[in-house]
């Protein structure tokens, strides 16, 4: 496998208003060398890196000038679309098959009752809050293995990932975490790049949903944790299915808004937006997109978390301690991954059985039954 460095497709990029394409796609005879998939200690798998073309793709298109929608405490620039379709549906299919997922399961109390909680969707999450930073990739090959985790402040080494100790940690700052904080990997770390520079604002954290079918959802809640921050802003891409995306004022009750949202579509969502309206994915009964029914959808929003809790809500919420799922294409859906730990095997064979109840009085419950506001779990 070439040793092209990954820090190479990395470069920041310079926020421009050029509608122009600002690479050259490769001649025939001059495809670039793939670039290797990203490993690192924290992840299930290695993650394959964008393949260069469909990376020069996602890269030179010419996007129109975003729109702009304004209601009362709303603020969202809606770029339609942000990514060609083709290109797109190339992302989304390449996504879903190299993404490590998760269908966290998760309890909550109420009073004296404990629920269980079934994250109605997939879901996964790369990142670190602004303590923290990881240390860059290896100069020569851009490999990611040594990264490790240091204190924004002192430069010092939080956490160095070892391959041969379990994916839990030790540090202070994380013990909340149910994982070790992971890098971007380098499909996802690209995407971001180009959406910062597109809307001049800057993430540390890619959280990635995955709606297998018209009955995955996202109930109502705002992305207003104290932890991102004041009036944070999110952005939000929207690949595969078409779903829409509803809203509603957090008071007045006569204000709602209902976008639905495509193959390719950006929102930046900012201001008051999440303090003051909620947003979901409702479950439809049917979904038609094209010739498409009942397909599958990715949200991926990129984040700034700004204090140590929110790494450990994250990873606790998107990732959780359940098993690893990925894409089987012979089979058209998520399998549980084969090549995980007995640990993990066992906790996999825990969650999918019935004897999940913790108490006499628990029951079971899906996300979308209930509305979670303030907190997106
Ligand atoms: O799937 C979407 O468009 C919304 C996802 C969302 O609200 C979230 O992840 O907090
Ligand atoms: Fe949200």
């Amino acid at each position: 496998m070439s040793k092209r460095p990954i820090s190479s497709f990395f470069t920041k990029l310079p926020p421009t208003s050029s509608k122009k394409p600002r690479l050259t796609p490769p001649s025939q005879d001059e495809s670039p060398d793939p670039t290797p998939p990203t490993t690192h200690p924290s992840y299930p798998h290695p993650i394959s890196s964008l393949p260069p073309p469909l990376l020069t793709l996602l890269d030179t298109y010419a996007r129109p000038t975003p729109r702009s929608i304004t209601k009362t405490d709303l603020e969202i620039t809606f770029h339609q679309p942000f990514f060609p379709q083709p290109t797109a549906k190339s992302l989304y299919c390449f996504l879903r098959s190299n993404l490590p997922f998760y269908r966290v399961t998760y309890t909550i109390k109420r009073g004296d009752f404990e629920t269980i909680v079934k994250t109605p969707r997939y879901t996964t999450v790369f990142g670190v809050d602004d303590h923290s930073y990881f240390s860059p990739a290896d100069k020569d090959t851009g490999a990611y293995d040594n990264i490790s985790l240091l204190n924004r402040k002192t430069d010092k080494t939080l956490l160095s990932y070892d391959n041969n100790t379990k994916n839990t940690n030790n540090n202070e700052r994380y013990k909340s975490c149910v994982c070790r904080p992971r890098p971007i990997p380098q499909c996802l770390e690209v995407l971001k790049n180009i959406v910062e520079r597109e809307s001049g604002e800057t993430f540390n954290f890619v959280l990635v949903n995955y709606y297998a079918d018209c009955g995955d959802s996202i109930t109502y809640h705002s992305d207003d944790e104290s932890f991102l921050g004041p009036n944070p802003t999110i952005a939000s891409l929207s690949l595969g299915t078409t779903r829409d995306f509803l809203m509603k004022h957090k008071e007045d009750k006569s204000l709602t808004l209902k976008l639905p949202l495509s193959n390719g579509e950006l929102i930046v969502m900012k201001g008051p937006t999440q303090r003051k309206w909620l947003h979901s994915i409702p479950k439809r009964s049917q979904t038609v997109t094209g010739g498409w029914t009942n397909g599958g959808r990715i949200n991926i929003t990129f984040r700034k978390g700004m204090e140590i809790a929110c790494t450990g809500n994250y990873y606790k919420y998107n990732v959780g301690s359940g098993p690893v799922y990925r894409w089987d294409d012979g089979k058209s859906e998520m399998v549980v991954y084969e090549g995980e730990t007995k640990d993990t095997k066992e906790i996999s064979a825990i969650a999918s059985g019935s004897g999940i109840v913790r108490n006499g009085e628990g029951k079971e419950m899906s996300e979308g039954s209930g509305i979670v506001s303030g907190e997106r779990k």
